[in-house]
């Protein structure tokens, strides 16, 4: 039998009361997954303290507990019966971020994050490709899970700590020299990555989202800065999309921790200036300038917003040790992200469908702004909002799109345990001329078939997943194969 690797509290930098010591075998964050000798970490939750759990992780052979004084309060009796090492700290979750990063004991050298509301998953992805062109062996971590030199499916934007140390330590292990992140408001909330090294950190922007877990805008804000102002050291570089209305607010948090700015956006005096954009059916063309000196680039991507995006990464790549004119010289071989303004078929009069994972307002208006260069004639646009989320943005991801398409037609994006009617109602106050079709496959279906020569059907919210959650039930769906069911079907193409 193999020995149990075990590492003393004092190894994972955390003390016990009374100066009790413990070998740990291993850490976990849900009372269901404690082995025989591993920490547990009861975390105040969001419906739930988890020094309810503790009775139950003892019982499972826990040799040590992580909380604070409520958790300790909660399981007084049970810890007074048994005997482990108990630490009692003030922020449990950032002991743990600190526990797991010295548990796994390993994260790829070089290691950036991004933050903002929309554009992370694109940023990191983007990064990673950079890396990866100029030869490196490189992962991003995010919604779309390990993608790159090393894979693996995640459960969340940002894993909690534990799982977040698992697999980069087991990137690491595989070779993985660089890493792009995803951090998301709740990981940063959270403090699910205090425990990464960051050579730079990304800032795209700040719009509405995810109010019903923020108490308002300013802890929203406050979260997405945690990034620059608690995460990453003053060594780091900080690379702030300009453009937006918050990130002159972050460029500011970032040098109020003594942090290098590299400033992207359309103003003078950016490091990386974007100042013209020309699209055509298959991509665009970006100038730009960095530190003055003007560059221009071939980009395969629709929509303006990811040559804002891929500008990000640029400045990550450079920030994190990359000669400038190779980062660029490799631009012309990004791809596009799954789901992500993705083409998903083309009907036989030329008019294309594109998927995208548009799910906030301002993700919709951009999205449907940056196809009309692309686009001669109408654009349709399929689209929903989650249930068990943000309430408040429903109206205004309707409003969107009433705007900015020329046809809308409302339908379902993961009711959850919601009444899909009820979404559905909440969205079209915001549109009240769309069509409301709540099963997905036929709404695609008619937006399809809504389509002449020069339109384009852009469908929204679900992007790269593969699941539609109705109650707690997920039933397979997937926009492009869908997407493209609908176009063989209306053109004749099903055999
Ligand atoms: C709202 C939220 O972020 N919740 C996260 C949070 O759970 P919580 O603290 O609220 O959990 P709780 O149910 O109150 O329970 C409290 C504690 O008891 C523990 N427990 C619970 C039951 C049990 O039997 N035993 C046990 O030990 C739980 O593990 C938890 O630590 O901490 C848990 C452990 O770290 C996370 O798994 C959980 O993510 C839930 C599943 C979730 O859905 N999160 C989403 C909203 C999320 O984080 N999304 C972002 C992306 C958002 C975006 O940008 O679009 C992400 O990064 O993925
Ligand atoms: N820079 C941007 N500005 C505005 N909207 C954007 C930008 N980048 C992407 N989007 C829109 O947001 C959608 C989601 O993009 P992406 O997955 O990269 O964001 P994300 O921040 O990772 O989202 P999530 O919070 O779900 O992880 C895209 O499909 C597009 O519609
Ligand atoms: N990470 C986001 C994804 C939303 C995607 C959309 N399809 C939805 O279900 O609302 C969230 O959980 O809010
Ligand atoms: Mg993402």
């Amino acid at each position: 039998m193999s020995e149990i690797a075990t590492k003393s509290l004092a190894e994972l930098g955390l003390t016990a009361q009374g100066g009790a010591e413990a070998r740990i075998t291993g850490l976990a964050v849900d009372s269901r997954e404690v082995t025989q000798g591993a920490l547990f970490a009861a975390l105040p939750g969001t419906r739930v303290h988890g020094g309810e759990f503790i009775q139950y992780a003892l019982r499972q052979g826990a040799g040590a507990i992580l909380t604070d004084a409520e958790g300790a309060r909660i399981a007084e009796a049970e810890l007074a019966a048994n005997p482990v090492a108990v630490v009692v700290v003030e922020d449990p979750r950032a002991a743990l971020a600190g526990a797991a990063a010295l548990w796994f004991a390993a994260q790829p050298e070089v290691m950036v994050a991004v933050t903002g509301t929309n554009g992370k998953t694109s940023v990191a992805s983007f990064t990673r490709q950079i890396w990866s062109n100029l030869g490196l062996a490189a992962v991003n971590l995010g919604t779309t899970g390990v993608e790159g030199a090393w894979e693996a499916p995640l459960r969340h934007t940002t894993p909690e700590p534990i799982t977040l140390h698992r697999a980069l330590a087991e990137a690491a292990a595989n070779g993985v020299t660089h890493a792009a992140m995803e951090a998301s408001s709740h990981g940063l909330a959270q403090k699910r990555l205090d425990g990464v090294r960051l050579a730079a950190a990304g800032f795209t922007n700040l719009t509405q989202d995810h109010l019903d877990y923020h108490a308002d805008f300013e802890e929203y804000f406050a979260a997405k800065a945690g990034l620059f102002n608690r995460v990453m050291g003053d060594d780091g570089i900080a690379v702030i999309q300009m453009d937006s209305a918050y990130g002159a607010r972050m460029a500011g948090v970032a040098e109020s921790v003594g942090q290098e700015v590299i400033r992207v956006g359309r103003g003078e005096g950016n490091h990386l200036r974007i100042f013209g954009l020309r699209f055509d059916s298959t991509g665009q063309d970006l100038r730009f300038a960095w530190n003055g000196a003007v560059q221009q680039v071939r980009l395969k991507l629709i929509g303006g917003f990811q040559s804002e995006n891929v500008m990000i990464a640029a400045g990550l790549a450079i920030a994190a040790g990359s000669d400038p004119a190779d980062v660029f010289g490799v631009l012309p071989q990004l791809v596009g992200v799954r789901g992500r303004m993705e083409l998903a078929a083309t009907r036989d009069n030329g008019a294309p469908v594109f998927v995208d994972y548009a799910h906030t307002p301002d993700a919709l208006s951009t999205a449907l702004k940056a196809l009309r260069p692309h686009v001669m004639g109408r654009i349709v646009c399929v689209f929903g909002a989650g249930g068990d989320r943000d309430t408040g943005k429903r109206i205004l991801m309707g409003q969107a799109v009433a705007e900015n398409a020329d046809v809308a037609i409302v339908t379902d994006d993961n009711p959850r345990s919601e009444d899909p009617a009820d979404i559905r109602a909440m969205v079209k106050a915001g549109c009240p001329e769309a069509t409301e079709v709540g099963d997905r496959a036929e709404a695609i279906l008619r937006g399809v078939d809504a389509l002449g020569p020069g339109d384009a059907l852009l469908v929204a919210g679900k992007g790269h997943e593969t699941g539609q959650t109705v109650g707690d039930v997920v039933y397979p769906f997937d926009d492009v194969e869908q997407a493209s069911v609908a176009v063989a079907a209306l053109d004749g193409h099903l055999t």
